[in-house]
């Protein structure tokens, strides 16, 4: 990137925000209206983003981690630099991923739900991540911040990226081409990929019929990465072990759908990245960015709309 000026003028939309705007002075830069502005931090969605930017905006940081409605939109443009915030919230999403995949295996969820003491019914359920593979289907800011955690309780994380370069403390990476290796080789699966036309469906029927019979699935990314139909009969039929999803297809989940009774499926509702704390974090990410554009030098996050994320 060309270097800019010393004090970038930057535009934070639609609102002010405190923690941004430290997050924005932080990282060297000044408050500047739209027109006047370099680079734009938007803390909303795509709804209200500007129709028209001017031509001195090169830089646009995005609020998301996961930019799929920006990129349907047409909003993201070849015309100056665009970034997201995958990797800002890691750290909260993968503590929420280990939760969801522990209480699975752990086959906590009846157990809490339950008004009598069942521990004849209960005791064989209980299963451990202690020697267990776990395959993370994206293991980018996310992923990479559950290894060290999953690595605590004893399992062994199968990575899968884009590239298939590896992932520090994953026993193993493999591009995405090889996908359908893991079904079968992973005892739990972690999904932690962007929602793009590639991943749309990554786990379909095909993928589910291969899974053990004790398998989890976690999903912190997005709901269309699983085949929703597929998994539902999947948990009826018991041929996994169960579903924990903080991310669902449709989303919201509608009342009365059959992942909120089925005894193998926890749903908690895309909390992963809790709003208390979200605009912190994202301080953070842009404090960073903003010195890195002062100082020309590569942002974090840099958005390609063409592989759609
Ligand atoms: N549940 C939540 O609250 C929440 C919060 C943050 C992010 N997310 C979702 O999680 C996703 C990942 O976030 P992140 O911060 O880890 O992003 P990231 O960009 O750091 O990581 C994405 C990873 O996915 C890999 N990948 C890309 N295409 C792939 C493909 N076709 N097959 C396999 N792997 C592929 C990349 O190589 C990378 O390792 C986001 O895109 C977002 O949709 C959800």
């Amino acid at each position: 990137m060309m270097p800019n000026t010393a004090t970038p003028r930057i535009h934070l939309g639609p609102h002010p925000d405190a923690a941004l705007m430290r997050g924005i002075e932080r990282g060297g830069g000044v408050l500047a209206p739209l027109d006047d502005a370099e680079a734009v931090v938007w803390a909303q969605g795509p709804d209200t983003f500007p129709a028209q930017l001017p031509d001195s905006v090169r830089w646009v940081q995005l609020p998301s981690a996961g930019v799929e409605p920006w990129i349907s939109a047409g909003i993201v443009d070849t015309e100056r630099t665009w970034t997201s915030a995958a990797g800002a919230y890691a750290g909260n999403v993968a503590e929420h991923g280990v939760l969801l995949l522990l209480a699975g295996v752990r086959a906590l969820t009846e157990q809490v739900r339950a008004t009598s003491w069942r521990k004849a019914e209960f005791d064989p359920q209980v299963g451990t991540l202690r020697g267990a593979t776990v395959a993370i289907v994206g293991c980018g800011g996310i992923g990479r911040a559950m290894i060290p955690l999953l690595d605590a309780f004893g399992a062994r994380v199968l990575a899968v990226t884009r590239s298939g370069t590896p992932v520090p403390g994953a026993v193993e990476t493999l591009p995405f081409d090889r996908t359908p290796e893991i079904w079968s080789r992973a005892d739990h699966f972690v999904i932690a990929a962007p929602a793009t036309a590639a991943t749309a469906h990554i786990v379909d029927k095909d993928a589910l019929a291969q899974m053990k019979s004790t398998a989890w699935i976690v999903n912190v990314a997005r709901g269309s990465l699983i085949d929703t139909a597929g998994l539902v009969d999947a948990l009826k039929s018991g041929s996994i072990g169960g579903a924990a999803l903080d991310v669902t297809d449709p989303e919201p989940l509608p009342d009365g759908h059959p992942l909120w009774t089925l005894p193998n499926a926890i749903i908690t509702p895309h909390v992963a990245n809790p709003a208390t704390g979200l605009t912190r974090l994202l301080a953070d990410h842009v404090a960073s960015n903003v010195e890195r554009f002062a100082a020309g030098a590569p942002l974090m996050a840099p958005i390609d709309a063409s592989r759609g994320y």
